[in-house]
């Protein structure tokens, strides 16, 4: 992966390690959020991403390429795969169980993906300093041990769960998350 030194762990970076209440190895994580573009199941033609952590602190998810995702006729659409490796990345922060957003998001394409592909993603993180979490992924053709298409590096932020509710649509998130207070 060619990386920048934003998405490059500093020394005094720690390593993920699982943490209590981590989903058990092999269940499905589910959409964090309904109309999410990438994982979200009531959206019409978003990515529709399935998910599982295996060792709660990574994720395994498999994309279907739609003709909907297309750029060139019959490929993916190179946003289109931008957007499946933020949202396995993401999935795989959210695993840490603190709200983070893309900072900054790398993408390096190895191989066209044609409509009707199944690319087999994984994410991890590779190190967490302060509030910044460091992490990659990695999308592979057809088998999870499929050749490598599109590679990924990324500097994910904490924020605080306001973030969503200041910048975004607060009675939605009651909605979805009944554990989010609209006035805590
Ligand atoms: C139904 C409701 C759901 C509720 C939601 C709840 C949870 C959902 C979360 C996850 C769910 C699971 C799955 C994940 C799903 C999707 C994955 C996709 C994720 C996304 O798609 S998310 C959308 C795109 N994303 C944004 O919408 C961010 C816009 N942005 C900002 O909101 C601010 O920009 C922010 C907050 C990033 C920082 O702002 P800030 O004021 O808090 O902090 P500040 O600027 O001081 O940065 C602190 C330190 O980070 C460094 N830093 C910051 N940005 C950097 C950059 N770009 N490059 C390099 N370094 C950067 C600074 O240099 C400083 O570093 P230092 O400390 O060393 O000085």
């Amino acid at each position: 992966m060619t990386r920048s030194a934003l998405t490059t762990p500093p020394p005094d970076a720690t390593r993920p390690r699982p943490l209590p209440g981590a989903p058990a190895p092999g269940a499905p994580l589910g959409p964090h959020y309904s109309r999410c573009f990438g994982c979200g199941d009531g959206h019409p033609n978003g990515l529709h991403l399935t998910a599982l952590t295996p060792d709660g602190i990574s994720v395994v998810a498999e994309f279907t390429v739609e003709e909907t995702h297309q750029g060139a006729p019959g490929l993916a659409h190179g946003g289109v795969l931008a957007a499946a490796m933020d949202e396995v990345i993401g999935m795989s922060v959210w695993l840490f169980q603190r709200p983070y957003v893309t900072g900054r998001l790398e993408t390096d394409y190895l191989a066209p993906v044609p409509v009707g592909t199944v690319l087999h993603m994984r994410a991890w993180c590779n190190g967490m300093s302060g509030r910044k979490a460091y992490l990659e992924a990695e999308g592979r053709i057809g088998s999870p041990d499929g050749p490598v298409a599109v590679r990924a590096a990324a500097l994910f932020i904490e924020v605080a769960m306001e973030h969503f509710a200041k910048h975004g649509d607060i009675q939605t998130i009651a909605d979805e998350h009944h554990e989010y207070e609209v006035n805590p």
